[in-house]
């Protein structure tokens, strides 16, 4: 079948997130003269404050963002009958353009881990390196020097998170270490590093550093507010895309469908949400999730959707008080003029205030010791030891405080400070297909699996207490914010609430009841929510076990159509994903050059 087409490329990006900036800017500067369109569904970012400012990054998750969607889970019995809601974003940078740009990296062992030919720690390390600009620290063996990505501690030192560090040291007895993202080391107290760039204290995006600096090159097309809705084949031969002007980003455009046609490859790289819509949507996946769409099936793969690492990594926040004098990012985050021109007019002047600063300075990758995982207990043991026992590069969860309220409520104009836990290797796994809603329209199908295993609640419960005992010996703290924590039975010893002030080092711990330990449970399962590190619904990995794409990142079943962005992840990394978004970019990049033949810097 033949189709008119609007106008032809080289290589289609469906999807112009992290991952797809990085792979169109590699491609782009190794070969001008490459035709490369990205289509986008969301706006573009280009110099807007509201990206380049690292401050501002917790706009995007407001009610009436448009640089964010909002994909709503199925209501699940783990989650005390809630309907989870997991963000994603929707811009020109994708997530790397929304994110809090806190960097952490997996364990080198991760990569090795998901047994896929040309992706072991090996040969993706030197990737890792050419990412990045580690600003931090001089000479260390694993980080680069010379990429585009600069990462810098930031614009400002937060007294709260020299506290966090102080007092997790001494109470929970772990060393300090100055680099935890080594590949290798964990459980000790840190410093956060961010995707920040410490000369010019804004946000390290894919978008500015890959794409927008490129702007000089006529070839490199990115054309924004256009929803991919499916790939064109000819047999099963990728030739081109079909869009419709974006629904959330352009709200009052028409919806006819246009078609432009790919010479050399098709790309998706639409995120875990959109990659692997735009495959269903192309016929590509189970019978029975097309069959109910009415689309006629190209491809039988079942494991298109599947394998859902919304298993993502769970986060709890809970929100404390700070003393009047500490100082945090409320006052910036509550809008207040004064003191943002004051910190603006500074980070104009030498690019370092509260502006270049995301409030999170300090974490550690914390693994239990023999005494913790006794607390713990029987329901997270096999977990322990199938799992984590025999890799002491692993870490259960981060555990970390932020110097401001990090949350949507409408508190009191105070100092504030959000402890925060996130599981990074929960064991259970969800789904995300269409499907058709009521009124006729195409919807979603969406199974987080949010607290399914039982092991995966165990950590956040632990971590809730641990955090909390950390936090009321911190010298800023002044008590709970009751409303955000569990509601603790009257009488209890755990009932939260204001302080004077904080505790003595050697307090003894709070002493919890089972009526309590109920009150944390379903007060996790109440409010526990996605880490926004959504992964795996394309993942690389045999078809036989359900992969969708092969170690080249080709789809199986078609020739001409790759995936590359966070979906093909086979197997859950234990980090915050950008890191992982880039490093998929940067090996994308090597394969589709390697494949067509173009000469690109190692
Ligand atoms: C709120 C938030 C906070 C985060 N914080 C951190 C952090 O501090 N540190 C860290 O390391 N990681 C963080 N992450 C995770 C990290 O940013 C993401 O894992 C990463 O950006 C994912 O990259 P990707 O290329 O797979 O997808 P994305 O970057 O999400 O890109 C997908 C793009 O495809 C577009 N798209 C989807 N469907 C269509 C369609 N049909 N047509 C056209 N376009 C489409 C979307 O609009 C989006 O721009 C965070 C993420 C979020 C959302």
């Amino acid at each position: 079948m033949s189709y008119p087409f609007l106008s032809e490329f080289d290589i289609i990006f469906a999807g112009g997130g992290s991952t797809a900036c990085v792979v169109a800017g590699r491609l782009a500067a190794c070969d001008p003269s490459l035709r490369i369109l990205i289509l986008e569904g969301g706006q573009h970012t280009l110099n807007k404050a509201a990206h380049v400012q690292p401050y501002q990054y917790f706009i995007h998750q407001a009610p009436t963002s448009t640089t964010m969607t909002i994909n709503v889970g199925n209501p699940s019995p783990h989650l005390n009958g809630r309907a989870p809601i997991v963000h994603c974003a929707h811009c020109i940078g994708g997530g790397s353009s929304v994110n809090f740009m806190n960097y952490t990296r997996s364990p080198a062992s991760d990569f090795d881990d998901w047994g896929v030919d040309g992706w072991e720690s090996k040969n993706l390390i030197p990737l890792m390196k050419k990412v990045e600009t580690y600003e931090v620290q001089a000479d260390r063996p694993t980080h680069g020097y010379n990429g585009p990505i600069k990462v810098s501690s930031g614009g400002w030192k937060m007294g709260i998170s020299e506290e966090f560090i102080r007092v997790g040291m001494k109470y929970h007895k772990r060393r300090f270490s100055d680099d935890s993202n080594d590949l290798e080391t964990c459980n000790t107290y840190t410093h956060m590093r961010r995707y920040i760039d410490g000369t010019t204290g804004m946000r390290s995006d894919a978008a500015h550093h890959y794409v927008y600096n490129q702007a000089h090159n006529p070839n490199l097309q990115i054309w924004v507010g256009k929803h991919v809705k499916r790939v064109i084949f000819e047999d099963k031969h990728a030739v081109g895309v079909e869009f419709t002007d974006d629904p959330v980003s352009c709200p009052d455009a028409g919806q006819s469908s246009s078609i432009v046609r790919a010479s050399k490859l098709v790309v998706v790289s639409a995120g875990a949400f959109g990659s692997p819509a735009i495959l269903e949507r192309s016929g590509i996946g189970a019978e029975a999730i097309l069959k109910r769409c009415d689309i006629q099936q190209l491809v039988d793969l079942p494991g298109v959707g599947e394998n859902y690492r919304l298993r993502d990594h769970n986060i709890v926040f809970s929100p404390y008080f700070a003393a009047d004098g500490a100082i945090t990012m409320d006052p910036l985050w509550r809008g207040e003029e004064n003191v943002i021109q004051e910190h603006l007019a500074r980070w104009k002047s030498n690019r370092k205030s509260l502006i270049a600063q995301n409030g999170n300075d300090a974490k550690i990758k914390w693994r239990p010791d023999d005494e913790e995982l006794k607390v713990m207990g029987s329901t997270f043991e096999p977990r322990w030891k199938e799992f984590f026992q025999d890799r002491p590069e692993m870490a259960v969860a981060i555990l970390t405080v932020f110097a401001g309220y990090l949350g949507s409520g409408d508190l009191p104009p105070r100092n504030y400070m959000t402890a925060e836990i996130t599981t990074l290797y929960p064991a259970s796994v969800g789904s995300v297909h269409i499907k058709l809603g009521e009124d006729g329209k195409e919807d979603i199908d969406f199974t987080t699996g949010f607290l399914d295993d039982p092991s995966d609640i165990v950590p956040l419960n632990f971590g809730y207490k641990k955090l909390r005992e950390i936090g009321r010996r911190m010298p800023s703290y002044r008590g709970e914010v009751a409303a955000f924590h569990p509601p603790f039975p009257e009488g209890s010893a755990a009932v939260c609430g204001e302080a004077t002030g904080p505790a003595d080092l050697n307090a003894p711990d709070i002493i919890y009841t089972a009526e309590d330990d109920e009150a944390i449970e379903r007060f996790h399962r109440d409010t526990m929510q996605t880490g926004w590190h959504s992964l795996g619904t394309c993942a690389m990995k045999s078809r036989a076990d359900q992969g969708v794409v092969d170690a080249r990142l080709n789809v199986y079943g078609v020739t001409n159509l790759k995936v590359a962005d966070l979906s093909i992840v086979p197997k859950i990394v234990g980090t915050n994903t950008y890191s992982t978004a880039l490093l998929v970019g940067e090996k994308a990049a090597m394969i589709i050059a390697e494949d067509l033949g173009i000469k690109c810097r190692p």
